[in-house]
């Protein structure tokens, strides 16, 4: 593996000790559970994990005691205030305090409680809502949000801030991955917090099951979306826990998109739907378009692997065996 490093951190890897003490947190939701399946499957043994109830890292104090204490050597943050865009829209003063608060206290006890490596995640909604196609990573900050996730693009982008600050007054190995749209198993299927895919996937379900004849889409289909399943994001996070240490956060996409009507159709087709479609148009649609430019992980030698039809059935699976009633 060719060093990486920017010249100022050390690079050690990380799969090289299996032992390793490391925190993910967030390990129930969609990303964390993916990630801890991943960190498994390649053989760590000492994976430090606590539940939202055991550990609410909102709380300073709590967090403080928890590094202080645990002293984990590696941390992936993949906890996190998440929803789609009505919850979003719904909840602002929720998305930028919460995000702001558990961000802030896991980066700084991290550091201070000697953390060697913290990877933070993100979301492609830190980027402009007019911002070129394939959005590159520096279009950070070149104009203004999409209004519906400007509060939790604001929290996301302070987290790139800090990890990169935290670099450079300290030399600490903080990074920050920015994933597009993603799905799997684990995901919210709530009806209106959800993101478009678990929420279609279960209204579809719902619509076969009862025998509705149609089944209502937000907005108006036109949007287009990059979607990669949960299980290349966590290969990605691993990957960059292993071969990256520098200033920049990293896209991870699968480089593909589709409209939401061809989302739409899809998850119909695979959950076997023979309904109509009725468009919501009193829905927002959100950012018109969010690509993103994923070169730069590809470079480093990183693609995605899952077909987005592959997924969709993966993920209708997990939810007929985990989900339904
Ligand atoms: N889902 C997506 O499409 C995308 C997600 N991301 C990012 O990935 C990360 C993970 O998202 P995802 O897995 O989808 O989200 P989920 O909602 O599925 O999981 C979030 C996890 O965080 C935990 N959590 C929330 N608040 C607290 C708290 N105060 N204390 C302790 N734990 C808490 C939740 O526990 P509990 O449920 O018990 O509250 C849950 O386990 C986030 O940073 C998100 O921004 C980025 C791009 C796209
Ligand atoms: C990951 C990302 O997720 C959010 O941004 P978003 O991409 O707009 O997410 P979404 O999945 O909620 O919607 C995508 C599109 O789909 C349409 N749509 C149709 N029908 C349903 C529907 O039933 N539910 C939802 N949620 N959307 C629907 C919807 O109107 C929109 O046009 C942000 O929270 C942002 O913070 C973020 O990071």
């Amino acid at each position: 593996m060719a060093d990486t490093s920017n010249g100022k951190i050390p690079f050690s890897s990380f799969r090289a000790d299996k032992t390793a003490k490391i925190c993910v947190l967030g390990h129930r939701g969609l990303v964390g559970s993916a990630i801890v399946r991943k960190l498994r499957e390649i053989g760590f043994t000492n994976l430090l994990l606590r539940t939202h109830s055991e550990l609410d890292l909102t709380r300073q104090n709590d967090v403080e005691s928890f590094f202080a204490s645990e002293k984990p050597r590696f941390v992936i943050l993949a906890a996190a205030k998440v929803g789609g865009i009505h919850a979003n829209n719904t909840y602002p003063a929720d998305f930028i305090a919460i995000n702001l608060q558990i961000q802030t206290n896991v980066i700084d006890s991290s550091y201070r409680h000697g953390v060697q490596k913290l990877l933070f995640l993100g979301s492609s909604c830190i980027y402009p809502k007019f911002a070129p196609q394939p959005i590159p990573e520096d279009a950070l900050l070149t104009g203004p949000l999409e209004p519906t996730n400007e509060w939790y693009a604001v929290a996301k982008i302070a987290g790139i801030k800090m990890c990169q600050a935290y670099r450079i007054q300290y030399g600490w190995d903080a990074i920050s991955a920015m994933p597009t749209n993603l799905y799997g198993p684990n995901d919210n299927f709530h009806p209106e917090n959800s993101h478009v895919l678990p929420a279609l996937m279960r209204r579809f379900h719902e619509a076969k099951v009862n025998g509705a004849k149609e089944v209502v889409v937000w907005g108006t289909g036109s949007p287009l979306r990059e979607f990669l399943h949960v299980d290349d994001l966590a290969d990605a996070v691993v990957f960059l826990m292993e071969s990256y240490n520098e200033l920049g956060h990293v896209n991870v996409g699968s480089g593909k998109e589709v409209t939401i009507k061809e989302l739409a159709e899809l998850v119909k087709e695979v959950v076997g739907f023979e309904g109509q479609l009725v468009w919501d148009s009193s829905k927002p649609d959100g950012t018109p378009r969010k690509l993103m430019d994923s070169s730069k992980l590809a470079k480093l030698g990183w693609t995605p692997k899952v077909s987005l039809k592959d997924g969709l059935i993966n993920t209708y699976k997990w939810y007929l065996e985990n989900v339904k009633q």
